[in-house]
């Protein structure tokens, strides 16, 4: 039987309450884990009660970190006070080694300047691909389908996952901003940000084509290419997201496919940034980041070396 059958025979409809009971519930099993695999804010704030109860949690979901501070920080005191691990490396980079190593950055000594790069495997990908005359949104259309985007693409196009990610590695160096202290250029249309659902949305975007076609030209005759940033400007306490133009030559201009790059320049890395680049979405590297989770949990809790 495939699992739409196995779904379809057996399956339940969702119901939080019962699966956290069916978790919690089971006092032969000494550690539980809730792996949290969605977008969902609501879900996500369940965190602080499960940590209450024990239960460590993993998650690849921005909406908990990059949520209002205060929030952020009651989890966080929570977490510490209740003796619970709290891991979510892949919710930036998916599978590639950002929080752990701006963590290894820290706990050693280290003083974070500034961190920069191409965070999004979704815009990676587009203005990767965006160019021989293809029409920016048949590239949008194929991220999706490669499983690079949010649930929604307007979350990345319009900037707010990236958002989100600056603000997750700002609030990890130390800097107490909120998501609103972050400008964000969004690269939706006006007219589509108002779309009633993905679908339509992505129905609608080749009308606009045009206008990203002019952005790209300009960019090409000086023999540039356009790359989305996200910056944390540590020193300053400031963040930004924004569409830039770099020179063929630049090590953000070579990037393929989906990947990430993010620079650390710290007081140790000064002159010459420490960087790590890689595939930054999809399903198999954001799998890996979570299952590296989740392994790192097992030998926090005891599991032989
Ligand atoms: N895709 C990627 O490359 C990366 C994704 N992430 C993060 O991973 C998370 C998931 O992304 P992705 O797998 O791409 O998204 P998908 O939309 O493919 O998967 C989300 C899943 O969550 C389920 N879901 C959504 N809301 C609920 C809910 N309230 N209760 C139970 N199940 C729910 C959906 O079920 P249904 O289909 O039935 O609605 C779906 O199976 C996001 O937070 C994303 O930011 C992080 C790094 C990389
Ligand atoms: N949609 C994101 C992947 C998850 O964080 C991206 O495109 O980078």
């Amino acid at each position: 039987m495939g699992s739409k059958e196995l779904r379809q025979e057996k399956g339940e409809v969702a119901n939080l309450e019962i699966f956290f009971q069916h978790v919690h519930g089971n006092h032969f099993i000494p550690n539980t884990v809730l792996v949290d695999c969605t977008a969902d804010s609501i879900i996500a704030s369940n965190y602080e009660d499960w940590l209450r109860k024990g239960i460590h949690v993993i998650t690849p979901n921005k909406k908990a970190n990059s949520g209002p501070l205060y929030e952020y920080l009651r989890l966080r005191a929570l977490q510490r006070q209740s003796y619970t691990h709290y891991f979510y490396e892949a919710t930036v980079g998916a599978g590639l080694p950002i929080i752990s190593t701006l963590r290894g950055l820290l706990e050693t000594g280290d003083r974070i300047l500034e961190i920069e790069g191409i965070f999004s495997g979704t815009l990676s990908y587009i203005f990767n691909n965006f160019k021989d005359g293809r029409a920016f949104s048949e590239v949008v259309a194929e991220a999706r389908d490669e499983g690079y985007t949010e649930p929604d693409p307007r979350d990345n196009l319009s900037g707010i996952d990236v958002a989100r990610k600056v603000i997750i590695l700002a609030r990890e160096s130390g800097l107490k901003l909120e998501l609103s202290d972050i400008p964000v250029e969004n690269l939706v249309p006006e007219p589509l940000r108002g779309s009633s659902s993905a679908e339509e949305f992505m129905q609608q975007l080749p009308k606009f084509d045009e206008e990203l076609t002019e952005i790209l030209k300009d960019a090409e005759s000086s023999g540039e290419v356009l790359r989305y940033l996200g910056v944390v400007d540590v020193s300053n306490e400031k963040g930004v997201v924004e569409l830039r133009r770099y020179k063929k030559d630049h090590p953000f201009a070579q990037l393929s496919g989906s990947d990430n790059i993010i620079a650390f320049t710290t007081r140790r890395y000064r002159n010459q940034p420490l960087i790590v680049r890689g595939p930054g979405a999809g399903a198999q590297v954001t799998a890996g980041g979570k299952f590296n989770d989740i392994l790192r949990l097992a030998s926090y809790l005891g599991a032989p070396s």
